[in-house]
């Protein structure tokens, strides 16, 4: 193995320690407490888990959380009133809807509905468009965190070829707005690019965010190229007993560390990365929300 991993779990926590001084000089110098509030639809157990996770380190981070968990069969109106309440009350900054929701509720309706000033995930139409056309929004989380390993490892990304495997609207599609916006040379490939092994040999970014395990071979990497891996995939490990899973990204961990730079490993990359910005977002919310000065090196 030749690459740099890059450790998103020791950079995530130096993300939450920044986050952490911050709230504690919001208090101290303007008795505000930056309050995250959680909105769980159903009894997924793998989003339990994330939840309590997130709800855990936003009290570590010396901030508010208020998590509301609502049952499989809550109905739309219902949910749009708990949002309405959040978006009015005075000590919520931040607001997440846990996705996906429930089949009988419209997703794109639920988050349209937050005040896009607490929208921490940067979903609402006017986050996506303000980051669209390099405007102050939210900027979601993955994306963001991504960005942040990025730039710590190459110092500058500009003019450097970026290719995104995947275009949903919560990765790829913001992933390929910051790189754009950072002056990288973008592409957004996805299941249906043809030559796809060809297209990502070009990057000298390559992101992943497709949602298939191993899905990208070393042989699709760039030599030296910098990997970052969003995917985080269970699969049955019967190596480890019977029942037993584990977790892999969408990039074939060993042999792409042959031949990249770097490379973001899975469990330990991305995802610690992406809850440490969740907080930051909940900071930055807070502070636009009280006109005063936002974190440095926490936003885009
Ligand atoms: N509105 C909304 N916003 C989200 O940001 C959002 C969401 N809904 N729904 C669910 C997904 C999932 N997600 C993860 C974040 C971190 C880890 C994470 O920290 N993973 C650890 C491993 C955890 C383990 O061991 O299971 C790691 O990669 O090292 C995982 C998953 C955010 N999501």
């Amino acid at each position: 193995m030749s690459a740099t991993i890059i450790d998103g779990k020791a950079f995530a926590a130096k993300v939450r320690e920044q986050v952490a001084a911050h709230v504690a000089r919001l208090k101290d110098e303007h008795g505000i407490t930056p309050g995250l509030a959680v909105v769980l639809v159903g009894e997924d157990p793998a989003s339990e888990v994330y939840v309590r996770n997130k709800g855990k380190q936003t009290l570590e981070a010396g901030m508010n959380s208020f998590e509301h968990k609502l049952a499989a069969d809550t109905s739309e109106a219902d949910l749009l009133a708990l949002i309405d309440q959040l978006n009015t009350d005075p000590a919520v900054h931040g607001i997440l809807v846990q996705l996906p929701l429930p089949g009988h509720l419209n997703s794109d309706l639920v988050i349209n509905s937050i005040d896009p000033a607490k929208d921490v995930d940067g979903f609402h139409i006017s986050n996506v468009g303000l980051l669209g056309t390099g405007q102050k929004s939210m900027v979601p989380c993955t994306p963001l965190g991504c960005l942040m390993m990025l730039r710590d490892h190459l110092g500058s990304l500009s003019g450097l070829n970026a290719v995104v495997v995947g275009r949903s609207n919560i990765v790829g599609k913001p992933m390929a707005q910051l790189l754009l916006g950072d002056s990288c040379t973008v592409t957004i490939a996805h299941s249906r690019t043809k030559d796809l092994a060809e297209v990502c040999r070009r990057a000298d970014i390559l992101v992943a965010a497709v949602g298939r395990p191993e899905m990208i071979p070393g042989d699709w990497v760039k030599p030296g190229a910098t990997v970052i891996d969003v995917g985080i995939n269970r699969i049955p490990a019967p190596e480890k007993g019977e029942g037993k899973h584990r977790l892999v990204g969408d990039v074939e961990f060993a042999s792409a560390a042959e031949v990249a730079g770097a490379i973001t490993p899975v469990p330990g990359g991305v995802g610690p990365m992406t809850i440490a910005c969740l907080l930051a977002n909940t900071v930055t919310a807070c502070c636009r929300a009280n006109a005063l000065p936002e974190p440095e090196g926490l936003t885009a």
